[in-house]
Protein backbone atom coordinates (compact mmCIF):
# COMPACT_ATOMS: atom_id res chain seq x y z
CA UNK A 1 0.00 0.00 0.00
CA UNK A 2 1.36 3.80 -0.68
CA UNK A 3 2.13 5.46 2.42
CA UNK A 4 -0.17 7.79 0.85
CA UNK A 5 -2.96 5.86 1.59
CA UNK A 6 -2.51 4.53 4.86
CA UNK A 7 -2.19 8.14 5.80
CA UNK A 8 -5.52 8.36 4.02
CA UNK A 9 -6.88 5.20 5.46
CA UNK A 10 -6.06 7.30 8.88
CA UNK A 11 -7.54 10.71 8.10
CA UNK A 12 -10.85 9.99 5.65
CA UNK A 13 -11.92 6.34 6.75
CA UNK A 14 -14.90 6.89 8.92
CA UNK A 15 -17.76 5.43 10.66
CA UNK A 16 -21.45 6.14 10.87
CA UNK A 17 -21.58 7.01 14.73
CA UNK A 18 -18.55 9.72 14.22
CA UNK A 19 -20.80 12.80 13.29
CA UNK A 20 -24.16 12.13 15.14
CA UNK A 21 -26.89 13.39 13.74
CA UNK A 22 -27.73 16.29 15.70
CA UNK A 23 -23.90 17.46 14.50
CA UNK A 24 -24.78 17.16 10.89
CA UNK A 25 -28.51 18.49 11.32
CA UNK A 26 -26.66 21.80 12.87
CA UNK A 27 -24.02 21.86 9.78
CA UNK A 28 -26.79 21.48 6.94
CA UNK A 29 -28.78 24.29 9.08
CA UNK A 30 -25.97 26.71 9.13
CA UNK A 31 -24.58 26.55 5.71
CA UNK A 32 -28.25 25.87 4.12
CA UNK A 33 -27.42 22.84 1.92
CA UNK A 34 -29.85 21.06 -0.24
CA UNK A 35 -29.70 17.21 0.64
CA UNK A 36 -31.40 15.15 -2.60
CA UNK A 37 -31.61 11.38 -2.15
CA UNK A 38 -31.51 9.70 -5.78
CA UNK A 39 -32.60 5.99 -6.25
CA UNK A 40 -31.95 4.67 -9.86
CA UNK A 41 -34.17 1.62 -10.12
CA UNK A 42 -34.75 -0.91 -12.99
CA UNK A 43 -37.70 -3.30 -12.09
CA UNK A 44 -37.02 -2.91 -8.37
CA UNK A 45 -40.62 -3.66 -7.22
CA UNK A 46 -39.82 -5.75 -4.03
CA UNK A 47 -37.27 -3.62 -2.40
CA UNK A 48 -38.04 -0.14 -3.73
CA UNK A 49 -40.61 0.80 -1.48
CA UNK A 50 -39.15 -0.18 2.22
CA UNK A 51 -35.84 2.02 1.17
CA UNK A 52 -38.02 4.57 0.34
CA UNK A 53 -40.12 4.45 3.12
CA UNK A 54 -37.46 4.13 5.82
CA UNK A 55 -35.45 7.42 4.03
CA UNK A 56 -39.03 9.49 4.25
CA UNK A 57 -39.87 8.07 8.29
CA UNK A 58 -36.28 8.53 9.28
CA UNK A 59 -34.31 11.96 7.16
CA UNK A 60 -37.87 13.48 5.62
CA UNK A 61 -40.66 13.76 8.45
CA UNK A 62 -38.69 12.59 12.05
CA UNK A 63 -35.82 15.06 10.91
CA UNK A 64 -35.25 17.88 8.05
CA UNK A 65 -31.89 15.85 6.22
CA UNK A 66 -33.37 14.84 2.74
CA UNK A 67 -34.65 17.61 0.79
CA UNK A 68 -35.64 15.37 -1.88
CA UNK A 69 -36.12 11.79 -2.40
CA UNK A 70 -36.48 10.69 -5.99
CA UNK A 71 -36.36 7.22 -8.06
CA UNK A 72 -35.53 7.66 -11.39
CA UNK A 73 -37.27 4.69 -13.05
CA UNK A 74 -34.63 3.19 -15.76
CA UNK A 75 -37.50 1.73 -17.81
CA UNK A 76 -39.22 -0.62 -15.40
CA UNK A 77 -41.61 -3.11 -16.86
CA UNK A 78 -42.80 -3.78 -13.23
CA UNK A 79 -44.71 -1.92 -10.78
CA UNK A 80 -41.52 -0.13 -9.15
CA UNK A 81 -42.91 3.37 -10.44
CA UNK A 82 -46.00 3.16 -8.64
CA UNK A 83 -44.50 1.59 -5.31
CA UNK A 84 -42.08 4.06 -4.83
CA UNK A 85 -44.27 6.87 -5.21
CA UNK A 86 -46.95 4.98 -3.18
CA UNK A 87 -44.21 5.49 -0.37
CA UNK A 88 -43.64 8.96 -0.56
CA UNK A 89 -41.23 9.51 -3.26
CA UNK A 90 -41.03 11.70 -6.44
CA UNK A 91 -40.94 8.98 -9.74
CA UNK A 92 -39.19 10.47 -12.44
CA UNK A 93 -39.26 8.02 -15.71
CA UNK A 94 -35.74 8.13 -17.18
CA UNK A 95 -37.02 8.89 -20.74
CA UNK A 96 -39.08 12.38 -19.63
CA UNK A 97 -35.33 13.90 -18.35
CA UNK A 98 -33.55 15.40 -21.29
CA UNK A 99 -36.03 13.88 -24.07
CA UNK A 100 -33.59 15.78 -27.04
CA UNK A 101 -31.35 13.26 -25.97
CA UNK A 102 -32.69 9.42 -26.71
CA UNK A 103 -31.86 7.57 -23.23
CA UNK A 104 -30.10 4.33 -23.98
CA UNK A 105 -30.02 1.14 -21.41
CA UNK A 106 -27.68 1.36 -18.12
CA UNK A 107 -27.45 2.72 -14.77
CA UNK A 108 -25.10 5.45 -15.18
CA UNK A 109 -27.24 6.98 -17.55
CA UNK A 110 -30.37 7.24 -15.08
CA UNK A 111 -27.47 8.39 -12.59
CA UNK A 112 -26.20 11.15 -14.82
CA UNK A 113 -29.68 12.33 -15.97
CA UNK A 114 -30.67 12.14 -12.00
CA UNK A 115 -28.83 15.53 -11.74
CA UNK A 116 -31.53 17.36 -13.80
CA UNK A 117 -34.08 15.86 -12.40
CA UNK A 118 -32.94 17.19 -8.78
CA UNK A 119 -31.44 20.54 -7.35
CA UNK A 120 -29.58 19.63 -4.16
CA UNK A 121 -26.63 20.93 -3.48
CA UNK A 122 -25.37 17.17 -2.30
CA UNK A 123 -26.21 14.21 -4.01
CA UNK A 124 -26.44 10.76 -2.54
CA UNK A 125 -27.31 7.93 -4.59
CA UNK A 126 -28.46 4.39 -2.94
CA UNK A 127 -29.31 1.24 -5.05
CA UNK A 128 -33.25 0.57 -5.17
CA UNK A 129 -32.15 -3.76 -4.52
CA UNK A 130 -31.17 -3.47 -0.91
CA UNK A 131 -32.70 -5.45 1.49
CA UNK A 132 -33.25 -4.88 5.31
CA UNK A 133 -32.03 -0.95 4.49
CA UNK A 134 -30.87 1.12 7.52
CA UNK A 135 -31.00 5.32 6.62
CA UNK A 136 -27.22 5.13 8.06
CA UNK A 137 -26.85 4.88 4.49
CA UNK A 138 -27.67 8.18 3.63
CA UNK A 139 -26.25 9.99 6.96
CA UNK A 140 -23.19 8.16 6.68
CA UNK A 141 -22.56 9.12 3.42
CA UNK A 142 -23.84 12.70 3.56
CA UNK A 143 -22.38 13.66 6.90
CA UNK A 144 -19.01 14.41 6.19
CA UNK A 145 -20.05 16.48 2.86
CA UNK A 146 -21.97 18.53 5.35
CA UNK A 147 -19.45 19.06 8.30
CA UNK A 148 -16.69 19.05 5.95
CA UNK A 149 -16.07 21.81 3.54
CA UNK A 150 -13.04 19.72 1.95
CA UNK A 151 -14.97 16.68 1.01
CA UNK A 152 -16.48 16.17 -2.39
CA UNK A 153 -17.19 12.44 -2.59
CA UNK A 154 -17.72 9.82 -0.09
CA UNK A 155 -18.39 6.06 -0.29
CA UNK A 156 -20.31 4.02 1.58
CA UNK A 157 -18.48 0.88 2.97
CA UNK A 158 -20.05 -2.43 4.55
CA UNK A 159 -19.84 -6.42 4.92
CA UNK A 160 -20.85 -7.83 2.03
CA UNK A 161 -22.75 -11.41 2.80
CA UNK A 162 -23.35 -13.51 -0.59
CA UNK A 163 -26.46 -15.59 0.73
CA UNK A 164 -25.70 -16.89 4.24
CA UNK A 165 -21.80 -16.42 3.76
CA UNK A 166 -20.58 -13.84 5.51
CA UNK A 167 -17.73 -11.85 3.61
CA UNK A 168 -18.16 -13.41 0.17
CA UNK A 169 -20.13 -10.69 -1.65
CA UNK A 170 -18.92 -8.42 -4.19
CA UNK A 171 -17.56 -10.30 -6.41
CA UNK A 172 -16.76 -8.28 -9.01
CA UNK A 173 -15.27 -6.15 -7.01
CA UNK A 174 -12.86 -8.63 -5.78
CA UNK A 175 -12.06 -10.29 -8.97
CA UNK A 176 -11.81 -7.33 -11.08
CA UNK A 177 -12.22 -4.04 -9.47
CA UNK A 178 -9.58 -4.45 -6.82
CA UNK A 179 -7.13 -5.79 -8.64
CA UNK A 180 -7.42 -3.09 -11.62
CA UNK A 181 -7.50 0.10 -9.23
CA UNK A 182 -4.39 -1.66 -6.98
CA UNK A 183 -2.45 -1.81 -10.39
CA UNK A 184 -3.32 1.07 -12.23
CA UNK A 185 -4.80 3.91 -9.38
CA UNK A 186 -2.92 2.60 -6.55
CA UNK A 187 -3.75 6.12 -4.43
CA UNK A 188 -7.39 4.46 -4.40
CA UNK A 189 -6.28 1.23 -2.79
CA UNK A 190 -7.72 2.11 0.37
CA UNK A 191 -11.58 2.21 -0.78
CA UNK A 192 -13.19 -0.94 1.04
CA UNK A 193 -16.31 -0.74 -1.36
CA UNK A 194 -15.00 0.73 -4.92
CA UNK A 195 -18.20 -0.53 -7.12
CA UNK A 196 -20.82 -0.03 -4.14
CA UNK A 197 -23.74 1.88 -5.32
CA UNK A 198 -24.30 4.42 -2.05
CA UNK A 199 -22.04 7.34 -2.53
CA UNK A 200 -22.75 11.08 -2.05
CA UNK A 201 -21.17 14.06 -3.59
CA UNK A 202 -21.60 17.70 -4.62
CA UNK A 203 -22.84 18.81 -7.70
CA UNK A 204 -20.08 20.76 -8.03
CA UNK A 205 -18.13 18.06 -8.51
CA UNK A 206 -20.62 15.48 -10.46
CA UNK A 207 -21.56 18.39 -12.91
CA UNK A 208 -18.06 17.88 -14.27
CA UNK A 209 -17.41 14.52 -14.53
CA UNK A 210 -18.58 12.12 -17.89
CA UNK A 211 -20.77 9.13 -16.37
CA UNK A 212 -20.31 5.89 -18.44
CA UNK A 213 -24.27 4.83 -19.04
CA UNK A 214 -23.56 1.25 -17.53
CA UNK A 215 -21.97 -0.57 -14.92
CA UNK A 216 -18.65 1.12 -15.42
CA UNK A 217 -20.20 4.36 -13.77
CA UNK A 218 -18.70 3.97 -10.08
CA UNK A 219 -15.19 3.03 -10.99
CA UNK A 220 -14.81 5.94 -13.18
CA UNK A 221 -16.49 8.10 -10.75
CA UNK A 222 -13.67 7.36 -8.55
CA UNK A 223 -11.13 7.75 -10.92
CA UNK A 224 -11.58 10.71 -12.43
CA UNK A 225 -12.61 12.37 -8.77
CA UNK A 226 -9.16 11.50 -7.98
CA UNK A 227 -8.12 13.61 -10.88
CA UNK A 228 -10.32 16.51 -10.43
CA UNK A 229 -10.47 17.07 -6.41
CA UNK A 230 -7.72 15.05 -5.78
CA UNK A 231 -7.63 12.00 -3.05
CA UNK A 232 -7.97 13.90 0.25
CA UNK A 233 -11.21 15.04 -0.88
CA UNK A 234 -12.85 11.61 -0.63
CA UNK A 235 -13.31 9.82 2.15
CA UNK A 236 -15.47 6.79 3.01
CA UNK A 237 -17.68 5.71 5.61
CA UNK A 238 -18.42 2.22 7.42
CA UNK A 239 -22.44 1.89 7.54
CA UNK A 240 -22.41 -1.86 8.54
CA UNK A 241 -23.87 -5.01 6.70
CA UNK A 242 -25.28 -4.36 2.93
CA UNK A 243 -27.46 -7.16 1.47
CA UNK A 244 -28.87 -6.82 -2.30
CA UNK A 245 -30.13 -8.82 -5.14
CA UNK A 246 -27.37 -10.83 -6.59
CA UNK A 247 -26.87 -11.51 -9.97
CA UNK A 248 -25.50 -14.33 -11.59
CA UNK A 249 -22.53 -14.99 -12.50
CA UNK A 250 -23.01 -14.41 -16.41
CA UNK A 251 -24.39 -11.20 -15.98
CA UNK A 252 -21.37 -10.13 -13.60
CA UNK A 253 -19.14 -11.04 -16.18
CA UNK A 254 -20.69 -8.64 -18.57
CA UNK A 255 -20.63 -6.04 -15.71
CA UNK A 256 -16.46 -6.99 -15.89
CA UNK A 257 -16.37 -6.47 -18.93
CA UNK A 258 -17.82 -3.22 -19.12
CA UNK A 259 -15.61 -2.13 -15.97
CA UNK A 260 -12.36 -3.14 -17.68
CA UNK A 261 -13.30 -1.42 -20.76
CA UNK A 262 -13.62 1.88 -18.10
CA UNK A 263 -10.29 1.18 -17.05
CA UNK A 264 -8.87 1.30 -20.56
CA UNK A 265 -10.48 4.18 -21.74
CA UNK A 266 -8.83 5.84 -18.66
CA UNK A 267 -5.71 4.28 -18.98
CA UNK A 268 -5.89 5.22 -22.53
CA UNK A 269 -6.97 8.80 -22.19
CA UNK A 270 -4.31 9.45 -18.72
CA UNK A 271 -5.30 11.44 -15.98
CA UNK A 272 -6.88 14.63 -17.25
CA UNK A 273 -11.00 14.18 -18.67
CA UNK A 274 -10.46 17.45 -21.25
CA UNK A 275 -6.39 16.96 -22.17
CA UNK A 276 -5.02 20.48 -22.58
CA UNK A 277 -1.33 21.90 -23.26
CA UNK A 278 0.48 24.28 -21.75
CA UNK A 279 2.79 26.39 -23.96
CA UNK A 280 5.31 29.14 -22.56
CA UNK A 281 5.51 32.52 -24.32
CA UNK A 282 8.34 35.48 -23.49
CA UNK A 283 6.77 38.31 -22.18
CA UNK A 284 8.32 41.32 -20.50
CA UNK A 285 7.63 39.45 -16.97
CA UNK A 286 9.07 36.24 -17.90
CA UNK A 287 7.45 33.12 -19.02
CA UNK A 288 3.82 33.34 -19.50
CA UNK A 289 1.90 29.79 -19.93
CA UNK A 290 -0.86 29.49 -22.51
CA UNK A 291 -2.89 26.70 -22.19
CA UNK A 292 -4.80 25.35 -24.96
CA UNK A 293 -7.20 22.01 -25.42
CA UNK A 294 -5.80 18.75 -27.23
CA UNK A 295 -8.17 17.81 -29.95
CA UNK A 296 -9.44 14.13 -29.01
CA UNK A 297 -12.75 14.06 -30.88
CA UNK A 298 -13.16 11.40 -33.55
CA UNK A 299 -15.66 10.80 -35.73
CA UNK A 300 -17.23 7.47 -36.33
CA UNK A 301 -16.38 5.44 -39.86
CA UNK A 302 -18.47 6.83 -42.15
CA UNK A 303 -20.26 3.57 -43.26
CA UNK A 304 -22.15 3.94 -39.73
CA UNK A 305 -23.76 7.64 -41.15
CA UNK A 306 -27.28 7.25 -41.97
CA UNK A 307 -26.71 9.75 -44.49
CA UNK A 308 -23.82 8.00 -46.22
CA UNK A 309 -25.61 4.17 -46.01
CA UNK A 310 -28.62 6.12 -47.90
CA UNK A 311 -26.74 7.51 -50.64
CA UNK A 312 -24.83 4.30 -51.80
CA UNK A 313 -28.41 2.42 -52.13
CA UNK A 314 -29.75 5.57 -54.27
O1 LIG B 1 -29.98 -0.41 -16.39
C1 LIG B 1 -30.03 -0.33 -15.16
C2 LIG B 1 -29.38 -1.28 -14.32
C3 LIG B 1 -29.50 -1.12 -12.94
N1 LIG B 1 -30.22 -0.11 -12.42
C4 LIG B 1 -30.35 0.06 -10.95
O2 LIG B 1 -29.07 0.28 -10.39
C5 LIG B 1 -28.98 -0.29 -9.09
C6 LIG B 1 -27.78 -1.24 -9.02
O3 LIG B 1 -27.89 -2.21 -10.02
P1 LIG B 1 -27.63 -3.76 -9.77
O4 LIG B 1 -27.96 -4.50 -11.01
O5 LIG B 1 -28.30 -4.16 -8.50
O6 LIG B 1 -26.06 -3.77 -9.56
P2 LIG B 1 -25.15 -4.77 -8.71
O7 LIG B 1 -25.14 -6.12 -9.27
O8 LIG B 1 -25.56 -4.65 -7.32
O9 LIG B 1 -23.69 -4.04 -8.94
C7 LIG B 1 -22.81 -3.37 -8.08
O10 LIG B 1 -21.76 -2.89 -8.90
C8 LIG B 1 -22.17 -1.98 -9.91
C9 LIG B 1 -20.93 -1.56 -10.70
O11 LIG B 1 -20.12 -0.69 -10.00
C10 LIG B 1 -22.83 -0.77 -9.28
O12 LIG B 1 -23.35 0.05 -10.30
C11 LIG B 1 -23.97 -1.20 -8.35
O13 LIG B 1 -24.52 -0.08 -7.71
C12 LIG B 1 -23.40 -2.18 -7.33
O14 LIG B 1 -24.37 -2.59 -6.42
C13 LIG B 1 -30.30 -1.00 -8.83
O15 LIG B 1 -31.13 -0.15 -8.09
C14 LIG B 1 -30.86 -1.20 -10.23
O16 LIG B 1 -32.27 -1.27 -10.28
C15 LIG B 1 -30.82 0.83 -13.22
O17 LIG B 1 -31.44 1.76 -12.74
N2 LIG B 1 -30.72 0.68 -14.57
O1 LIG C 1 -20.16 -5.22 -6.41
C1 LIG C 1 -19.96 -6.33 -6.95
O2 LIG C 1 -18.85 -6.89 -6.95
C2 LIG C 1 -21.12 -6.97 -7.66
O3 LIG C 1 -22.27 -6.25 -7.37
C3 LIG C 1 -21.36 -8.39 -7.25
O4 LIG C 1 -21.75 -8.44 -5.90
P1 LIG C 1 -22.20 -9.85 -5.25
O5 LIG C 1 -21.10 -10.85 -5.48
O6 LIG C 1 -22.36 -9.51 -3.79
O7 LIG C 1 -23.47 -10.26 -5.90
Amino acid sequence: MLEEVEGWLGTRSWHVADRPLHQILAAKRQSGTKVSVVLPALNEEATVGDIVATIRRDLVEQVPLVDELVVVDSASTDRTSEVAAAAGAKVVHRDHILPRVPAVRGKGEVLWRSLLATSGDIVCFIDADLRDFSSDFVTGTVGPLLTDPGISLVKAMYDRPLGTEAGQGGRVTELMARPLINLHWPQLAGFVQPLGGEYAARRSLLERLPFPVGYGVELAMLIDSLHTVGLDALAQVDVGVRKHRNQDSQALGRMAATIYRTAQLRLARGQMIRPLITQFERTEEGFAPRTHAVDTLERPPMAEILEYRSREVA
